[in-house]
């Protein structure tokens, strides 16, 4: 994929920082001399310089300064004081456009508006355009999901340049703000359900007899096939259950216990929880 000739610049290289930056270069979309990384741990920061090449710093301040994107790829609670860090140095750093894309769970664009343009905006600071995206750690393996928004002062050629980010990582779609909750509870956190699910199922493999590698490879490969069986047969999840389901059969017996026991319930009920705390880290 073609270059773009930017340089991008990530507050924060925890799991979703590293992800971008290995798909990033991975991709061709930036070489590494073109990317800029900056954390509290020194650790991090060493092991990212030494394993991606790209240029690292501890100082969030200079790192939104020189650079023409930015991703706000720190937890939602430190949000507040690395913004208002920023926003708080007079006539450094903000004055020129660029585009920033938050992947913070939960907190809202006008919250990372607000904290930007104040205290000291007079009116004469740059409305800079920002995009909120919710991605998943798939994209670690290129596989990843990621819903995004957009505010008022982005372009379009901004919004393909951030699909364009986003695409080299898995898929993207674009959703309304308020709608990007909800995509939290769902793709956001969705790959913890499914490892949970390989949990439980490599547990229960041991609990009626297997050695416990077996059972991890049992569960793996059902999950990969199974997926694999979704994506290849223009058939509903429903209908393959069905199919596996014979009458008076093994999955019937199981499903019938997953029923009792109110799984579906309890997936729905846990999803609702995940999304109502992506709206409750807003505040
Ligand atoms: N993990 C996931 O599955 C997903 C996460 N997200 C969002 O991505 C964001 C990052 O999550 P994730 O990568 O998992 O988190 P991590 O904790 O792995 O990464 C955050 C990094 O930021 C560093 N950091 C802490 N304080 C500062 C600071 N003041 N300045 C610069 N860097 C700092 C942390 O260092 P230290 O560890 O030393 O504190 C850490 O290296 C979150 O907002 C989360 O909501 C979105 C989608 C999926
Ligand atoms: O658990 C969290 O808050 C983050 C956001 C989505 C996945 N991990």
């Amino acid at each position: 994929m073609a270059e773009l000739n930017k340089k991008i610049g990530f507050i924060g290289s925890g799991n979703m920082g590293e992800a971008f930056v290995g798909a990033l270069i991975q991709s061709g979309i930036f070489s590494p001399s073109t990317i800029y990384v900056s954390d509290i741990s020194e650790e991090r920061l060493n092991m990212m310089r030494g394993t991606y090449g790209i240029h690292t710093m501890n100082n969030n301040v200079r790192l939104f300064s020189e650079c023409d994107i930015v991703v706000l790829a720190i937890k939602p609670q430190q949000m507040n004081q690395i913004l208002s860090q920023i926003s708080g140095q007079e006539g450094y750093g903000i004055s020129d456009r660029k585009l920033v894309i938050s992947i913070a769970a939960g907190i809202p664009i006008r919250k990372i508006e607000a904290l930007l343009y104040s205290p000291l905006d007079d009116g004469s600071r740059q409305k800079l355009p920002i995009i909120r995206v919710m991605p998943n750690t798939p994209a670690l393996v290129l596989s990843g999901m990621s819903g995004m928004s957009a505010n008022a002062y982005v372009t379009a050629d901004e919004v393909t340049m951030t699909k364009t980010i986003l695409e080299a990582m898995g898929k993207v779609v674009e959703f309304k703000e308020e709608e990007l909750d909800a995509v939290t509870g769902l793709s956001g956190s969705g790959p913890a359900y499914v490892f949970y699910l390989a949990e439980s199922m490599t547990q229960a493999g041991i609990n009626v007899g297997l050695d416990p590698n077996d059972a991890a490879v049992l569960t793996l490969a059902t999950l990969e096939g199974a997926v694999q069986l979704m994506k290849a047969r223009d058939e509903s999840p429903e209908e393959l259950r069905r199919k596996v389901t014979s009458p008076g059969g093994t999955t019937e017996a199981a499903l019938k216990v997953m029923e009792e026991n109110k799984v579906r319930q309890n997936i729905i009920d846990a999803i609702a929880a995940a999304t109502r705390r992506s709206k409750e880290l807003s505040q």
